[in-house]
């Protein structure tokens, strides 16, 4: 049974074994609680029988009773300390690797699996689900374990005691199980409703926090705010209805678990009218039932957190079954060549790049253009290996990248994107991104010949200054500087551009063309430009239009051909 809790939960041979003396030590103080019951009614049985004997010389030995009670105190205490470190302090320890180890896993997996997956869904599994599992390893699962050990020690013993007894002490909890286990899938189904309830909340709130400006410039807040709402009553309802029925199914087994005493109350005085049982006994399970159901109620409780945590494992498991690309990529002998064969790609069911067949040779320069939605940006991100090709290869060296490692491919790119994503910390570590290991002169190195210097130097602490969650206190123009600084001191083999000069001002522009035709020197490069007399000495053009490459050549060539490419020139002139 142990072995299929390990495999459920993926613990680790450590986790296991502290679960393992969890349950131990769980089941041995919830046995250690019962040694009262059985001094008190001892104490009591004394206590008749001098008063029945009328023998009021005679003297309870309440020095020994006063010692006995407080060994098992001490005894109690003990195992309630040693429950409690192994519970929940070590469990909680070796449980926060499994965070770090599912983060580290999805580290690796392509950014396809990203585009599929929304954020805020990712972090609630790293932070939320895992919780939520750290939560029934520590708390539920040794007490669930621990209680059902020791009710069937206690359940045998008072067998052996009395077994008429024992059967009308036990016979209630079968049945209230029955009812608890019988809810199962009903309780599964609630939760899943209440959770993607919750998922899809949390989505809207972080959309609108991400979109507050559009929202707020469109005049959107009512819009906005109502369908927050919609969605946050709707989170409430399925909370509600998944607590209530947990609550309904919990209190059912509590009323059947307390008709217990009951009968231990009946049985119990027939037998002893009867002369089947003496007074000890029958105290004995008097005092038993009021203690033993406590902890099976508590049991009840914890099996429905464990039949919540059903749904925890199953997300975490969803996302370890991705595949993620093992083997590394090597270079071979400086071969920096990439050559899309027959590729064919969609984002959704639509192919959005069809059937593009090119190479770009070692240290050659190829520029993409065509208009807009044509599928340029979509060929720089398939090259550099972030989606997968649908159909047909994208081979870099002549390595198909789609079963290369992700990491020892990338060594070899520098890219800059449109969509700048900066890290809310210094400058000096935003551009130092691009190599870890670069020194303090050779950041500023780069910065300067990606003409950062300039706006760098009237901040207030320079390159020392903190620039806000995803570079908020700069401008557009800024931030993309510090993109292509990353990209300068990366100082890879393969350089991938898209429309580098977009959110620049014409004056930096030439610098920045300056700075793009010295990093970009001796590598292979792919650059998107939409102003084409910057890629006029590329050693190649792909023309796109509509997922297709229409025409490739020179610029001349393309010129002298007086097709789509001329038009596109003729118009940007
Ligand atoms: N992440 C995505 N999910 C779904 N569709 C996408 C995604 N990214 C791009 N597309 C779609 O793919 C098509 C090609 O987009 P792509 O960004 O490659 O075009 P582009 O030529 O670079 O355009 P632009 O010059 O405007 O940047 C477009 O129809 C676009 O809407």
């Amino acid at each position: 049974m142990f072995d299929k809790i390990q495999e459920k939960y993926s613990l680790s041979d450590a986790e296991a074994m502290l679960i393992k003396k969890g349950i131990l030590f769980n089941a041995l103080s919830n046995i250690s609680k019962m040694l009262p019951v059985g001094i008190c009614a001892y104490v009591l049985l004394q206590m008749y029988s001098i008063i029945t004997n009328k023998n009021h010389s005679a003297e309870l030995p309440i020095v020994m009773y006063l010692g006995v009670s407080a060994i098992v105190i001490l005894l109690m205490i003990l195992l309630s300390y040693v429950e409690y470190t192994k519970n929940f302090i070590d469990i909680y320890q070796e449980s926060a690797n499994r965070r770090v180890s599912i983060s580290e896993f999805l580290r690796k997996l392509p950014l396809e699996f990203f585009a599929k997956r929304d954020v805020s869904d990712l972090t609630t599994v790293v932070m939320t689900d895992t919780s939520g599992i750290e939560h029934a390893l520590a708390h539920v699962i040794p007490q669930c374990y621990g209680t059902l050990l020791s009710t069937i020690v206690i359940f045998l013993s008072m067998l052996i005691f009395n077994f008429k007894m024992a059967m009308s002490l036990f016979w209630v909890i079968p049945i209230a199980f029955a009812v608890v286990l019988l809810s199962r899938k009903l309780q599964k189904r609630y939760n899943e409703k209440f959770k993607s309830e919750k998922l899809a909340s949390s989505d809207q709130i972080q959309t609108t926090l991400e979109m507050i400006k559009e929202i707020k410039s469109f005049s959107l807040e009512e819009k906005q705010k109502t369908s927050i709402k919609i969605q946050l009553d709707a989170f409430e309802k399925k909370q509600r209805e998944s607590e209530l029925f947990s609550a309904t199914i919990l209190a059912s087994a509590q009323m059947i678990l307390k008709l217990g005493i009951a009968t231990v109350i009946l049985v119990g005085a027939y037998l002893l009218l009867h002369g089947e049982i003496d007074l000890f006994t029958y105290i004995i399970f008097l005092f038993s039932a009021g203690l033993i159901y406590d902890p099976i109620h508590a049991l009840m409780n914890s099996l429905t957190e464990i039949f919540s945590t059903d749904v925890l494992v199953k997300r975490i498991d969803d996302i370890k079954k991705e595949h993620i690309n093992v083997e590394p990529f090597y270079a071979k002998e400086d071969d920096m060549s990439i050559k899309f064969d027959n590729v064919t790609f969609g984002y959704e069911d639509e192919d959005v790049l069809q059937n593009a067949t090119f190479t770009v040779k070692s240290g050659s320069k190829t520029a993409l253009v065509g208009s807009s939605g044509s599928g340029k940006s979509t060929v720089l991100k398939l090259a550099a290996g972030f989606y997968k090709a649908r159909s047909g290869k994208v081979l870099l060296a002549g390595t198909d990248i789609s079963k290369v490692d992700d990491e020892s491919l990338l060594q070899y790119y520098s890219v800059v994107f449109q969509d700048v994503l900066l890290f809310d910390g210094t400058i000096m570590d935003n551009i130092r991104l691009g190599n870890k290991n670069a020194t303090d002169d050779e950041v500023i190195e780069a910065a300067k010949l990606a003409n950062c210097d300039s706006f760098v130097s009237n901040l207030p602490d320079g390159y020392m200054t903190t620039i806000g969650e995803n570079g908020k206190l700069l401008s557009g123009g800024e931030k993309q500087r510090i993109s292509i600084a990353r990209a300068i001191i990366k100082d890879a083999p393969i350089v991938l551009l898209d429309e580098v000069t977009s959110a620049l001002d014409i004056q930096n522009e030439n610098l920045i063309q300056k700075a793009i035709s010295n990093i970009t020197k001796d590598k292979t490069v792919i650059v998107i430009a939409h102003k084409l007399n910057t890629i006029k000495d590329c050693d190649n053009i792909l023309v796109f239009d509509k997922g297709r490459i229409v025409e490739q050549g020179t610029h001349e060539k393309l010129l002298e051909k007086n097709g789509y490419y001329k038009k596109l020139y003729d118009m940007s002139a």
